[in-house]
């Protein structure tokens, strides 16, 4: 038995299911959870000393590479100032700034302490400022585990089959409208029935949690059109892509102009970190100035704004971008390459950082019904095939797969030469 079997059978005692998120527990790949003891670089390292290169990237956050040096020490320094203090920093408003040079859609921002509550809250800020109750969502995405945005949801939710999770009020759900991503005709067919009822749309703007799927050319814009013609809000949730797939996120890199933005991930650069924004005229209808409340003891905590900060800092060099670009595309193709070499029918999406791979023999897979049709026992063997050689992926066909700046040549061909050999064994 490995270190990291016997933390897990100790783990399942006093743990539901031996973990703190269900996306780290192994259950649609079967097998148990490496636990790691520490990380560096492009690197993780498990308990049992195997190195490994990784893809999960803390599911995202890691965009640097684990343990960045400048990143560490920003936190040490903040924490030598003290741990939290309840009361405003000037850290706070750097970051704030910080995010609006990056995403000037974001004229004020607000921070909270996870992707969950960003988009928690944007909905509810959503609904306050225009006076609605209704919002759309797209199947098969993924906006944090909040009771309204439990509805069709992706990632865990997916993986377990549970995308309607129990505990969820149906009253509450009914106000949640679900449309087909990459088509506009459901999302029209939803304006169409619940006219002066939707307060929003909230949309991944490149979908990370049903696989990797990216919006059609002109998808963005048409729901940016659509909640102008409808008075509604659009809510891009950058919680994944946010300064990811470009430096300016993939409103960005799709030329589409949000009302409300939510964040997370990236932003905390390790550190637990959410934070939503927008217009000012609407998030001024926040709290202590508006009437919609929204709070967190935590919120902005100087040590977590600190390892933001830095962060930040480093993913605003265009140079970092360019690099992050050419070894997402280099591992792409070398994926494609390798998969046809050896027969094997992958199709493999990526922008920016950020890409997914489908054993599938579709030709394209560009929504929620498309990615449940891949192959899941295949992806099953690649990952273990994967595992094996060293090569750490997230442990789920509807996740994504994130590189860093650290991973370099020599990580990206030791990950094709593993990809080679376990397309040859599939
Ligand atoms: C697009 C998106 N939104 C929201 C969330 C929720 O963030 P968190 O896990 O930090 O609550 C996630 C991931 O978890 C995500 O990928
Ligand atoms: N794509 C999945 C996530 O980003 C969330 C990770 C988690 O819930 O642990």
């Amino acid at each position: 038995m490995s270190r990291s079997d016997e933390l897990f059978q100790q783990a399942l005692k006093s743990i539901p299911g031996g973990v703190n998120s269900p996306v780290r527990a192994f259950k649609s790949v079967g097998g148990s959870p490496l636990f790691i003891d520490r990380a560096d670089g492009a690197y993780i390292y498990d308990v049992d000393g195997k190195a490994y290169i990784d893809y999960v990237g803390s599911w995202g956050p890691m965009i640097m590479g684990h343990n960045h040096p400048a990143i560490r020490q920003a936190v040490i320094d903040a924490v030598n100032h003290g741990l939290s203090f309840g009361a405003p920093t000037a850290i706070e408003t750097t970051v704030a700034e910080q995010i609006h040079a990056l995403m000037p859609s974001m004229e004020k921002v607000r921070m909270v302490n996870s992707g969950t509550e960003a988009t928690m809250s944007a909905i509810r800020l959503a609904r306050g400022y225009t006076g609605r109750d209704k919002f759309i969502k797209f199947e098969g995405c993924y906006h944090g585990h909040a009771d309204t945005l439990l509805v069709k949801a992706g990632s865990g939710a997916l993986t377990l089959g549970e995308p309607d999770s129990p505990g969820v009020p149906a009253d509450f759900a009914r106000h949640t409208l679900t449309a087909t991503y990459n088509d506009l005709d459901s999302v029209k067919t939803l304006f169409e029935q619940n006219p002066d009822q939707i307060a929003a749309i909230i949309v991944e703007p490149v979908a990370g949690n049903m696989n990797c799927i990216l919006p059609n050319p002109g998808f963005l814009p048409a729901l940016r059109a659509l909640c102008d013609q409808y008075g509604s809000l659009l809510i891009i949730d950058e919680v994944m892509t946010g300064f990811r797939v470009s430096r300016g996120g993939a409103q960005e890199y799709y030329n589409v102009t949000p009302d409300l933005t939510t964040l997370g991930k990236i932003i905390g650069g390790g550190m637990p970190v959410g934070a939503f924004g927008g217009r000012s005229e609407i998030m001024d209808y926040l709290a202590p100035l508006g009437p919609v409340y929204q709070a967190g003891t935590l919120s902005g905590n100087p040590v977590a704004m600190a390892a933001g900060h830095a962060s930040l800092n480093l993913i605003s060099d265009e140079k970092v971008h360019l690099h992050l670009q050419q070894s997402s595309e280099q591992l792409a193709q070398g994926l494609r390459e390798r998969a046809q070499r050896q027969n094997v029918n992958l199709i493999v999406n990526q922008v920016g950082a950020m890409m997914g791979y489908f054993f599938t023999d579709l030709p394209q897979v560009t929504c929620f019904s498309e990615s449940c049709q891949s192959d899941k026992e295949r992806f099953n063997k690649f990952f273990h095939l994967m595992l094996e050689q060293g090569i750490y992926l997230a442990p789920s066909p509807f996740e994504a797969t994130f590189m860093s700046a650290a991973h370099g040549q020599r990580e990206i061909n030791a990950t094709l030469d593993a990809a080679d050999y376990a397309f040859s064994k599939l």
